[in-house]
């Protein structure tokens, strides 16, 4: 790894390096978007020119389409693939439960729809992307252009009477127009903050007529290979944090497992 890379890109590259191990020959796999992610397309790309890897990907962008194809990647659409064996992707955010804030780079919808159409999601982040509430990472939601503000509007509302420490909402734009994601979309950025209830935001923001999709991912990621500018990596997995919650005292558990081998 060149010494020239900053901490916090020294993170992210271990990060991906560590989480393409996981990518094994014959799979179909989802590449995420932004700067971690492509540094997990160009190891990819590597370990597919130089031990001849062979794998067929579906990217969540136009610019990781483009630089998995410039690495050498076969590239296939997600309806050709029909189902993926795993995704790996950055995030804005993640929590201890794993839920993500993911939309920092305007890829959040193909990106939550290749994530669900796969075995395994794995995120890859710099440890500073670890929160124990989401929400200080503003919220990117994906709303269509017809009636955008009124969309805006709908959405402010609903944040007046959530869970919520702000209501603040930013059309995302491209120097001076609005930013478009690949669909043509416009993304509202939601400055809230501090979010109590992921998963209930979430609903709720869906429900919102002229919004495509939130940046809130819950349930759907499986694990969490956190980079760190010291150069550990450390692997976190959803069940390994099932049994901990299992483990958990509530009221008299002395024996939970004593009939275990009896
Ligand atoms: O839309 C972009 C994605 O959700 C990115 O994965 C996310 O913003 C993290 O990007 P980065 O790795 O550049 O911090």
């Amino acid at each position: 790894m060149s010494d020239t890379l900053s901490p916090i890109d020294q993170a992210k590259a271990n990060a991906a390096r560590k989480a393409v191990e996981f990518v094994e020959d014959g799979m179909k796999v989802g590449l995420g978007t932004g700067s971690t992610a492509a540094w997990m397309v160009r190891r990819l790309g590597e370990r597919v020119r130089e031990e001849g890897l062979r794998i067929v990907a579906v990217p969540t962008s136009s610019r990781t389409a483009a630089l998995a194809r410039e690495v050498g990647i076969t590239v296939i659409t997600l309806d050709e693939a029909k189902w993926l064996d795993l995704t790996i992707d950055g995030a804005d955010e993640f929590d201890a439960e794993m839920n993500l804030i993911k939309g920092g780079g305007g890829a959040l919808l193909q990106e939550k729809i290749v994530a669900t159409a796969s075995d395994q999601m794995v995120v890859i982040a710099d440890s500073a992307k670890e929160v124990a509430h989401l929400g200080a990472f503003p919220l990117p939601i994906e709303v269509i252009p017809f009636g955008a503000e009124v969309t805006r509007g709908l959405v402010e509302e609903l944040l007046g009477a959530f869970d919520v420490m702000g209501r603040r909402t930013t059309v995302r734009m491209s120097g001076a127009a609005p930013f478009r994601t690949d669909e043509g979309n416009l993304i509202l950025d939601l400055h809230l903050g501090r979010i109590g209830d992921p998963r209930q935001l979430a609903l709720m923001l869906n429900q919102v007529p002229g919004v495509v999709e939130s940046g809130l991912f819950v349930d759907i990621c499986d694990r969490v290979v956190i980079g760190h500018s010291d150069g550990r990596v450390e692997v976190r997995d959803i069940h390994d944090l099932s049994v901990k919650v299992m483990e958990l005292p509530v009221g008299d558990t002395t024996n939970i497992f004593s009939n275990i081998g009896d």
